[in-house]
């Protein structure tokens, strides 16, 4: 009898042997790469006596046809009740119609981390010379920044009256066929952020955290945010952390806090590297940030993620890829970032050696070669195989 997920006297995660999860299988390719997945999923947990009972619940389109709602509040709840779970993509539309369900369930359950490790498995295809290089864990602020979705749109009363109040109040004149959006990056949102960068930075001894904004252009929101950052540095990692300014780039035994302007990160994590490690970003620049990386180590078909709150311990984890319309129902594309998302799961659990045996039998498959149509185009000699087959593959090697 499958239970739910409980918190010790510590605040740790207890697991139960047969534990309880959530799941949404997701828009698009999420009906071929959740399937997949989760075959997976339930042999590596099967070899290590545990048990996971996955519940679907429902997002996206499936929801908006089968309760005519596009999140259903039980969905929310289910999340909120049993911790932690995992999430296909889900579809948003351009320039109108639904504000996004994946920022929705980010803010409504206040998950402030999206945890994005971005690192490079042998074989895997990549288009730069040295992707063994790329080992960076982005920290990207989850709940804020024009993510945020507070916009109005050009031709509204709303419009209208905000440019009234901006022209009255600050001078500040808009051009009237504008939309405006507003960017609010807040003390607490960046301070546990870049609380949350540094304990994972010091956890799992890394050498650095990089605070990427562009602060020279937009001051008082991303430019505060690396100020708050080494405030946080000096009032509470004093001990065990220390900003570039204050020790000439030479931390000794503490960790290295720096920053860097966004687009010239952009640049640097291309041709320099191995000077990246943690980095610490808002919203939109850890978006942006995460494809490209991914594109460095082979791209988005092996880029995991989590959506975490640390304090209250819920986890909702989903691949940084989107619902690829285009491939929906081939089972084609490359179920690797939802596998990957569930080893991060598992490892958020403690169940390492789950987490463990997947990881060894990816990289076992795509070093014989066999691989979906995303690493296949880009590799000599390989055997392309479907989304199924490709889980297939991982399962037989568990
Ligand atoms: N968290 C979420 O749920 C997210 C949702 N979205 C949503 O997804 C929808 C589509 O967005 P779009 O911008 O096209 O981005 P996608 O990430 O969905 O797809 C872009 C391209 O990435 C490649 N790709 C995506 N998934 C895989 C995979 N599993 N294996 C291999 N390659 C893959 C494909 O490249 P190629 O064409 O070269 O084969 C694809 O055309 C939008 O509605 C967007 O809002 C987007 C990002 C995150
Ligand atoms: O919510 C969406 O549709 C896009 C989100 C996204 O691109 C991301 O979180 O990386
Ligand atoms: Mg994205």
């Amino acid at each position: 009898m499958a239970e739910k997920l409980t918190l010790d006297d510590q605040g740790k995660l207890v697991v139960p042997v047969d534990v309880a999860l959530p799941y949404i299988e997701g828009d698009g390719t999420g009906v071929d790469i959740w399937p997949a997945a989760q075959h997976v999923f339930d042999t590596a947990l099967a070899k290590h006596g545990q048990r996971v009972s996955w519940m679907e619940v429902l997002a996206g389109e499936k929801a908006y046809r089968e309760t005519g709602e596009w999140l259903p509040e039980a969905t929310i709840e289910a999340f909120r009740e049993y911790r932690v779970g995992i999430k296909g993509p889900l579809t948003t539309p351009v320039g109108g119609g639904i504000r996004s369900l994946n920022v929705a369930i980010r803010q409504i359950m206040d998950l402030y981390v999206c945890l994005r490790p971005v690192r490079w498995f042998k074989g895997v295809p990549s288009p730069v010379r040295h992707p063994e290089l790329v080992d960076m864990v982005i920290f990207r602020e989850n709940t804020e920044d024009v993510y945020a979705g507070l916009e109005v749109a050009e031709g509204t009363p709303e419009v209208a009256k905000l440019r009234e109040f901006l022209h009255d109040s600050f001078g500040w004149d808009i051009r009237e066929d504008s939309g405006i959006g507003i960017k609010p990056i807040s003390k607490t949102g960046s301070q546990r952020l870049i609380r949350a960068a540094i304990n994972y930075a010091l956890e799992h001894d890394r050498r650095s955290v990089t605070l990427v904004h562009k602060g020279n252009i937009q001051k008082f929101t991303e430019g505060a945010f690396r100020a708050w950052g080494y405030e946080l540095v000096k009032e509470e990692f004093a001990d065990r952390a220390v900003s570039w300014d204050d020790c000439g780039g030479n931390p000794g035994d503490r960790l290295l806090v720096k920053d860097a302007i966004a687009d010239n990160a952009l640049q640097q994590v291309l041709t320099r590297a191995d000077e990246f490690d943690v980095i610490a970003t808002m919203n939109l620049n850890g978006d942006y940030l995460s494809d490209a990386l991914a594109a460095q180590v082979g791209g988005i078909g092996i880029a995991p993620g989590g959506n975490i709150n640390y304090v209250t311990g819920h986890g909702v984890f989903e691949a940084t890829h989107g619902t690829a319309p285009k491939y929906a129902g081939q089972d084609k594309v490359n179920p690797g970032s939802v596998i990957l998302s569930g080893v991060m799961m598992f490892e958020y659990l403690g169940l390492q050696d789950v987490a463990d045996d997947i990881t060894r039998a990816l990289e076992e498959t795509i070093s014989a070669k066999i691989v979906t149509y995303d690493f296949a185009r880009l590799m000599e000699g390989a055997t392309e195989v479907s989304c199924s087959e490709f889980g297939h593959a991982i399962a037989e090697r568990i």
